[in-house]
């Protein structure tokens, strides 16, 4: 069967990477998790006591970090395994200051795009459809409310056994979407051939045969 590219971008918490990885399990696809790079950035820097918004500082380490996307799911920074420390709070607030700046999007963009050739790929952020694969043969832009979006990531941490305050992640959520949206370089938004999908009142399993039933009638 022709294997194919697909995009996945929306806001943050609309259940972006959740639906990649099982239609990419479903597929056999590769699953890339573009937000996992911007978050090495942010966490190195972190890690190095480089000021997130020092952006020159920030363009200087990247000649040092090296990111690995590992079947499964893992990710690594300079062969060291990072997946769980880059999903700390302050690494989200890191990540999407450092993802404004230029030379830091174009240094991942090269990775994504040398990871997503040959197809049989879904990449989920914020400008796969946009900027990373304007030829992808699917793309989605996938929404849910703001309530919605907070109360599942708030289940999700207390299911995890994190510390969440809904109002806290409420806040975090629009923060980060209006710096994403804002953003002079590669802003969020939805590609004009992107097909936008709203979660809001869908089940997983639902959202899932929706995007199975679109890439079957791409590969047909
Ligand atoms: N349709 C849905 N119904 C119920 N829960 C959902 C649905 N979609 C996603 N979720 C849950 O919402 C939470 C956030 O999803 P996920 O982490 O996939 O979002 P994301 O868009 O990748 O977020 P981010 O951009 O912040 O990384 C997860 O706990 C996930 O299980
Ligand atoms: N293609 C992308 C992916 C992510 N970002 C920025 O990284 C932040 C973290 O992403 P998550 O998907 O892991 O939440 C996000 O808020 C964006 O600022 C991006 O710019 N482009």
């Amino acid at each position: 069967m022709k294997k194919i590219s697909i995009a996945i971008d929306g806001p943050a918490a609309a259940g972006k990477s959740t639906i990649a990885k099982m239609v990419a399990h479903n597929l056999g696809y590769t699953y890339i998790d573009t937000g996992a790079m911007y978050r090495c950035v942010a966490y190195y820097a972190l890690r190095h006591n480089v000021n997130f918004h020092d952006e020159e500082a920030v363009n200087a380490l990247l000649k040092d970090i090296k990111i690995g996307m590992l079947p499964g799911g893992r990710v690594t920074l300079n062969d060291e395994d990072v997946t769980s420390s880059i999903r700390a709070n302050e690494v989200s607030m890191g990540a999407s200051i450092v993802s404004s700046y230029a030379k830091v999007r174009s240094f991942l963009v090269s990775q994504q795009r040398e990871l997503a050739k040959g197809g049989g790929v879904i990449l989920d952020g914020r400008d796969i459809g946009t900027v990373v694969l304007p030829h992808a043969e699917l793309k989605i832009y996938q929404v849910a409310s703001i309530e919605c979006r907070a109360l599942r990531r708030h289940k999700e941490n207390l299911e995890r056994g994190i510390p969440s305050d809904l109002e806290e992640i409420k806040k975090e959520i629009a923060d980060r979407d209006h710096a994403d949206m804002t953003r002079e370089v590669s802003p969020l938004k939805k590609a004009d051939d992107a097909i936008e999908l709203d979660t809001s009142d869908m089940t997983l399993d639902e959202v899932v045969a929706h995007v199975m039933d679109l890439v079957s009638a791409r590969v047909a």
